[in-house]
């Protein structure tokens, strides 16, 4: 048996380009991620950090098996399940029918339902909104009601992204209590993508920063969150156009050259 959770060897995904006046699909292409390669062990609990856009719910999405990679391999060892505000849950069906779907999806037994109902029951903490429509629910609500069937349905593998960012402190808190006994009590592996640095200080023990679509540094949580904290620090302390041409670099830098050749440039090419 592996002992890693997950491999993953130099990993891209790419998506294409709209125009501005966004009709069309362009043939500009951009790597919202790019050659990632990293190994998990099982057991291990990873904090990943990075800036705004730079791929961090891409990651989570492939890593939940819900997106597919464009280069690369992946190899996932056990169930996964990503907890992810507004990632699903459909809306128009109540919060006890979704526990019911997601358990027949998975080709659970009757009375396997209903444990997860009940446990979903006691730790969401919903009452009587368990039996109303979802898109009734606020943020917070839907959070709630998605971390705990996440939680009833006790994957191996926890990807956790920025869902406990819209609940409120006393659920954040239950949730991240919760967690730690999985980790400490069960070695579950989980994944933590958080903007809340010292969140994920106190609850990873490996830090993955991603930057720009690239893996920038993975090692050790403090080490990483210390030169995450610094490399955010530096670019807020910059004046907003200089701020603006960084980002504006690193945009361009994710972009792959044109694919499709214009027809004079086909042209003369073929001179
Ligand atoms: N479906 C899509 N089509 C085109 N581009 C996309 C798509 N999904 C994400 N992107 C782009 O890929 C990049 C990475 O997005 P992603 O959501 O993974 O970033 P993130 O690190 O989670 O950001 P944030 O911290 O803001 O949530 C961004 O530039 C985003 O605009």
């Amino acid at each position: 048996m592996a002992e890693y959770a997950v491999k993953v060897d130099h990993i891209s995904k790419i998506y294409s380009l709209k125009n501005k006046n966004n009709q069309h699909k362009s043939n500009k292409r951009f790597y919202a991620l790019k050659d990632l390669s990293f190994t998990v062990e099982k057991g291990d609990v990873v904090g990943i950090l990075g800036t705004n856009g730079s791929g961090k719910s891409t990651l989570s999405s492939i890593l939940a098996g819900i997106s597919d990679i464009d280069e690369g391999s992946i190899e996932i060892h056990g169930e996964q399940a990503l907890i992810a505000i507004n990632t699903g849950l459909n809306v128009q069906l109540t919060g006890e029918e979704n526990i019911r779907v997601k358990g027949a999806l998975l080709g659970l037994k009757k009375k396997e339902i209903q444990r997860i109902t009940q446990s979903v029951i006691d730790f969401a903490e919903l009452g009587d909104f368990l039996y109303q429509p979802v898109k009734k629910y606020s943020s917070g609500m839907k959070s709630r009601l998605g971390f705990s069937i996440s939680l009833a349905l006790d994957p191996d593998i926890f990807i956790v992204d920025e869902a406990l960012s819209v609940g409120d402190k006393g659920f954040a808190k239950k949730c991240l209590d919760h967690m730690m006994k999985l980790r400490d009590n069960e070695g579950k592996t989980i994944f933590f993508v958080s903007h809340s640095i010292s969140q994920v200080q106190q609850f990873c023990k490996t830090g993955m920063w991603i930057e720009g679509g690239r893996l920038q540094e993975m090692g050790d949580i403090e080490t990483v969150c210390a030169h995450y904290s610094e490399y955010v620090d530096q670019l807020n302390a910059l004046k907003p156009k200089e701020k603006k041409k960084i980002l504006n670099e690193k945009f361009e830098e994710r972009v792959l050259p044109d694919t499709k050749q214009s027809f004079f440039s086909r042209l003369l090419g073929g001179l």
